[in-house]
């Protein structure tokens, strides 16, 4: 079997008991979420309208439709990319190659579903199936993270993450063991992290547009917002693909139960919820309203994208002149941080664009209800937990110039605040 030479890193999440309880609690609120979005009263904290048996949540048709769903994307992933992208150095000194083809992927998906609808293809029962299709999702992904484990077992020592290799079974089927699992050159954490999720996803939200456009005779103003700013936000994503390859869900988490279930799961069915909810309390909005979320979104989305490219072109060519004009600190790794421009405001500005943007995301849904402002209380924690994370991880990196760094950026998320 094969182990990590060294020191073992602090156990993360709670360690086992952490891990085990999150195994448990994350489908559940997944389920709870699909249940009180399409409750009169939709209480975010109040109990499901009822506990949905096996026969709701168990069809061989809807694990067929899931699995078709994934079969496709994939499909897409292995069509020759525009371009292959060399990952981060591994332990061994070599790098992985990734295919570019994710936005490919996207506008290939939305020829085949608009062809598919023209010939009579029923999208608008989407909603109707979410409670099947996210069990599906659930099982498909604890299976898997189980034959990852299975396949860590036989994979080299410098295969293995860094993290999720305590010899605790639940910790590591909970974070992964293997850093970068792949058959041939197919990478399935790359894969999961941002192709049947994210893509599903933005159906799953058209799928509601379409039923309320047939319920009600057109969308409401605010399930067009949010189908609008949904796509902007994954399309972003996978134009930008080759940013996720320095990630520390690609550099240093291993995949297991985690990003198996956040990936499948997680994504597609709780990200929705705004739409989920806006099919089932229709929510009335104004111009005026409208126009200072849409304002909010690209305040948003102009620090996430502006922060984003800022570190990833500093990251590729230091002297590229968009960035070479900015205020460095050296570190011992032959690296630079960037201590002015968008990472001179906070230590992580792409964080605090993306929580603008969650919250632009739910003001269309009014604000009479909590429901839909679980994204932003959940993504506020991940993201706070995330920072957290990436602060031990680049304190072991850089030591002293990251003490330097957090000196002259004393704020991480929010200025003056947090
Ligand atoms: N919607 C969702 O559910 C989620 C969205 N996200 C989004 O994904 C994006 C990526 O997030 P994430 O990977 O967590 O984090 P970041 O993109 O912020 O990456 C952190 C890394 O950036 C480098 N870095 C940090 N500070 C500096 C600096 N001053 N100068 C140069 N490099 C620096 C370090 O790596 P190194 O030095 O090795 O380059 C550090 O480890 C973000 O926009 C985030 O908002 C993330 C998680 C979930
Ligand atoms: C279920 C758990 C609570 C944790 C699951 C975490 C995952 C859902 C996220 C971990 C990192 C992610 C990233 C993205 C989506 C969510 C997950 C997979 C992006 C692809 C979202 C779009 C951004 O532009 C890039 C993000 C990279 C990290």
């Amino acid at each position: 079997m094969a182990s990590l030479q060294g020191s073992r890193p602090p156990l993360e999440f709670g360690g086992p008991l952490g891990a085990a309880a999150l195994m448990l609690l994350l489908p559940a609120t997944m389920f709870h979420l699909l249940l009180v979005a399409r409750s009169g009263p939709a209480r975010l904290l109040g109990l499901p309208p009822y506990l949905p048996g096996p026969e709701v949540l168990w069809s061989p048709q809807m694990l067929l439709l899931w699995l078709t769903w994934l079969g496709l994307q994939a499909a897409f992933y292995l069509l020759p990319a525009r371009k292959v992208a060399e990952g981060q150095e591994l332990k061994d000194k070599s790098r992985l190659r990734y295919p570019i083809n994710g936005f490919q992927a996207l506008v290939l998906t939305a020829l085949l579903v608009g062809l598919a609808v023209c010939a009579g293809l029923p999208l608008g029962a989407l909603p109707e199936m979410l409670l099947p299709l996210a069990f599906a999702a659930t099982l498909t992904a604890f299976i898997f993270s189980l034959l990852l484990y299975l396949k860590a077992l036989v994979a080299p020592a410098s295969a293995l993450a860094p993290g999720g290799n305590s010899g605790n079974p639940i910790y590591d089927f909970f974070l992964g063991r293997e850093l970068n699992p792949r058959i041939w050159s197919f990478d399935f954490k790359y894969f999961c992290e941002l192709r049947p999720g994210l893509i599903g996803w933005v159906l799953i939200n058209l799928g509601l547009l379409m039923q309320e456009a047939e319920l009600r005779g057109t969308p409401s103003l605010a399930m067009w917002l949010v189908n609008g700013f949904q796509l902007l936000y994954v399309a972003d994503a996978l134009w930008h693909e080759e940013a996720v390859l320095t990630t520390m869900d690609i550099t240093h988490d291993g995949f297991g139960f985690m990003l198996a279930f956040g990936d499948l799961a997680w994504v597609p069915f709780t990200y929705s919820l705004q739409a989920q909810f806006l099919l089932h309390h229709p929510q009335p909005l104004g111009l005026p309203m409208a126009s200072v979320i849409c304002l909010m979104n690209a305040v948003g989305y102009y620090i996430f994208r502006g922060a984003n490219s800022q570190k990833n072109t500093f990251r590729k060519n230091p002297s590229d002149p968009r960035v070479a004009g900015l205020e460095t600190i050296p570190t011992a790794t032959g690296r630079q941080l960037l201590v002015s421009g968008w990472w001179g405001m906070v230590r992580h500005p792409n964080y605090l664009g993306d929580l603008i943007m969650a919250l632009a995301w739910s003001l269309p849904c009014g604000v009479s209800h909590l429901l839909p402002y679980f994204y932003v209380l959940y993504f506020t924690a991940l993201l706070v937990h995330r920072e957290a994370r990436d602060e031990q991880q680049c304190l072991r990196k850089y030591g002293l110039a990251w003490r330097e760094y957090c000196r002259r950026v004393p704020y991480r998320i929010l200025p003056y605040v947090y």
